[in-house]
């Protein structure tokens, strides 16, 4: 298949050269007036040319969003001044990190201890603009980019806000995530800063785990910090007998990967678990994205003079310039052979690999990492249909590990710190533009370099759109000789049938509810006959009636139902 044929996406650059240095700061925006403030408290006022002034502004509303645009723009004028480019505070060479160093901020000594035990220096550009302002009371909405250390810029201030509350059996903080991963992940990172604070505990309640365990672990030891996913938050308030008490004590909420949770998906749960908690609080929303939706509906969780701080500077991209982002446009029967191909390449060329593989759905990934197995790759599963205990185990290991390829489910799309991660490799469609920026953010953490693929079929290049501003070029697919073609599909021919009729169905379903691709129904179908010739199959498995009715398929000729 000639790649060289596909039209490439326009781009939308906005900003100036992405590897040359901008001459901007951090951004700071919203709505409203705009104050300059120093950042960091007391002990942290600098030399105005060691940091430049940030910009903050306060509220939101439809017309102030765009002036906020303005105002930032505003700041970015002042930044310069102040002398301190974006390369400098956030970058290729490691230095994410900004200037201003913990020691210089109103901490307390015993956090301050255990930031230091934890390696923590200096503070990345997200938490030296944050933590004054939450330590100040107010409800923040903030947008740094992945990697930056999100979780110590709402973690630290929280804890400095609860270090000084009585003790009680309540919990005061309650941090909710949308994945079981990212909750430990959240909670093992609470453990290190409170280290010292030997009179404050964290706890985390997961989907997958047994209810009654969680339980008696509250009882036996109610600790004032809780990390929870949204569901298994709503069991407990439902079946834990004293729960809704303890949790009117929340004096600080944190949604973290706020956008997401504040999705159709979660937005429900989301309400109900704040209807609650004390009105009296303060809210704390953190993600790398925050599309516009995100704004308007922050008041479900939100205080209307909130401040939304941005540390993503006007004309920037949401993703990291050190990071090489390519895609392949790729007929599906050959996405097996070309990720082969490409994954091979790539551990012969680093000996440090450390892969991920993005499926569209849970069963695809299953099939996906069965045909890579086959392929005598190094390969671990990761997915919602795995047991809570399989998942764990396979995050510590590839969190610990090199030489590696997860290949995952957007469970391990948003938030998940593996450290050095080379290259994320994306197949099929991303559910949308903020979740290939959260997948490939999986990469090029604190500074460091990465690498991303995005492996489309023709069909799905009308997605390059809605990231024509980041910095995707088109690759060209690597050929693949026919003895390759070969083993490809012979390992694709030993997969058990029961995993290609689980993954034709989660696949037709996953297409099923993308808007472009379900219009046409016919279409549909004939794609999904594809992508079952791609795993072998001369006729497409047969779908149960009850499915096919769910999915609003029923009677749609060329589906063949069981
Ligand atoms: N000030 C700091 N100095 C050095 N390392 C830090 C600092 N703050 C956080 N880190 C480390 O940076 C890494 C990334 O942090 P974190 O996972 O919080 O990023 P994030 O911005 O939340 O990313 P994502 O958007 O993917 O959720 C972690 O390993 C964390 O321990």
């Amino acid at each position: 298949m000639s790649t060289s044929a596909n039209p490439k996406p326009k781009r939308r650059r906005r900003g100036p050269p992405k590897h040359g240095p901008t001459p901007t700061s951090p951004m700071v925006a919203t709505v409203g007036a705009m104050v300059a403030h120093e950042v960091g408290g007391e002990g942290a006022r600098r030399d105005a040319r060691q940091a430049p002034p940030l910009a903050r502004v306060v509220g939101t509303t439809a017309r102030g969003i765009s002036s906020g645009v303005e105002g930032a723009r505003g700041a970015e004028g002042s930044a310069s001044n102040a002398g301190r480019s974006a390369h400098d505070a956030g970058g290729v060479d490691g230095s994410h990190l900004t200037e201003t160093r913990f020691d210089q901020c109103a901490i307390s000594p015993l956090s301050l201890k255990a930031v230091k035990d934890a390696g923590y220096e200096r503070m990345t550009q997200v938490q030296e603009a944050t933590l004054p302002i939450i330590l100040q009371g107010k409800d923040v909405l903030a947008k740094a980019k992945t990697g930056t250390g999100k979780t110590v810029g709402f973690l630290l201030p929280a804890i400095e806000v609860l270090s000084a509350l009585p003790r009680t059996t309540s919990i005061n903080l309650l941090v909710m995530c949308p994945t079981r991963e990212l909750a430990n992940q959240v909670a093992a990172e609470a453990k290190k800063l409170l280290k010292y604070h030997r009179s404050l505990g964290v706890q985390v309640v997961i989907g997958g785990t047994k209810l009654p365990q969680e339980q008696r672990s509250m009882q036996a030891n109610p600790c004032q910090i809780l990390v929870a996913t949204p569901g298994r938050l709503k069991d407990h308030l439902e079946n834990t007998p004293g729960f809704s008490t303890r949790i009117k004590g929340v004096k600080v909420l944190v949604l973290d990967e706020a956008d997401r949770l504040l999705d159709m998906g979660f937005r429900r749960d989301i309400e109900k678990i704040i209807a609650f908690i004390p009105k009296e609080r303060q809210t704390l929303l953190f993600s790398a994205t925050v599309p516009e939706e995100v704004r308007q509906i922050s008041h479900v969780a939100m205080r209307k003079n909130y401040e939304f701080i941005n540390t993503v500077q006007e004309g920037d991209e949401e993703t990291h310039s050190q990071v090489n982002q390519t895609y392949m446009i790729v007929p599906l029967d050959m996405h097996f052979s070309i990720l082969y191909n490409v994954l091979k390449k790539h551990v012969m060329e680093d000996a440090e690999y450390k892969v991920i593989v993005f499926c569209t759905t849970a069963m695809v990934t299953k099939l996906v990492a069965e045909v890579l197995s086959q392929l005598k790759l190094n390969i671990r599963e990761i997915h919602s249909r795995k047991s809570q205990s399989a998942r764990t185990k396979v995050s510590d290991e590839f969190r610990k590990s090199k030489g590696l390829i997860l290949v995952s489910s957007d469970v391990s799309a948003r938030g998940v710190d593996y450290p050095d991660v080379t290259l994320v490799i994306q197949v099929g469609l991303p559910a949308d533009r903020e979740q290939y920026i959260h997948r490939l953010g999986r990469t090029g953490r604190k500074g460091k370099e990465g690498q991303g693929i995005l492996l489309l079929a023709p069909w799905e290049m009308h997605f390059l759109s809605t990231v024509n501003d980041l910095s995707l070029s088109e690759a060209a697919a690597p050929s693949v000789d026919s003895s390759i073609q070969a083993v490809v599909k012979d390992a694709v021919r030993r997969v058990e049938m029961k995993s290609k009729e689980s993954a034709y169905q989660a696949w037709l379903g996953y297409y099923n509810s993308n808007k472009t691709i379900s219009r046409d129904k016919a279409r549909l179908v004939r794609l999904a006959e594809e992508f079952s010739q791609s795993m072998g199959l001369a006729v497409p498995p047969a779908i149960p009636k009850l499915i096919l009715r769910k999915m609003g398929l029923s009677n749609v000729p060329g589906l063949r139902s069981a």
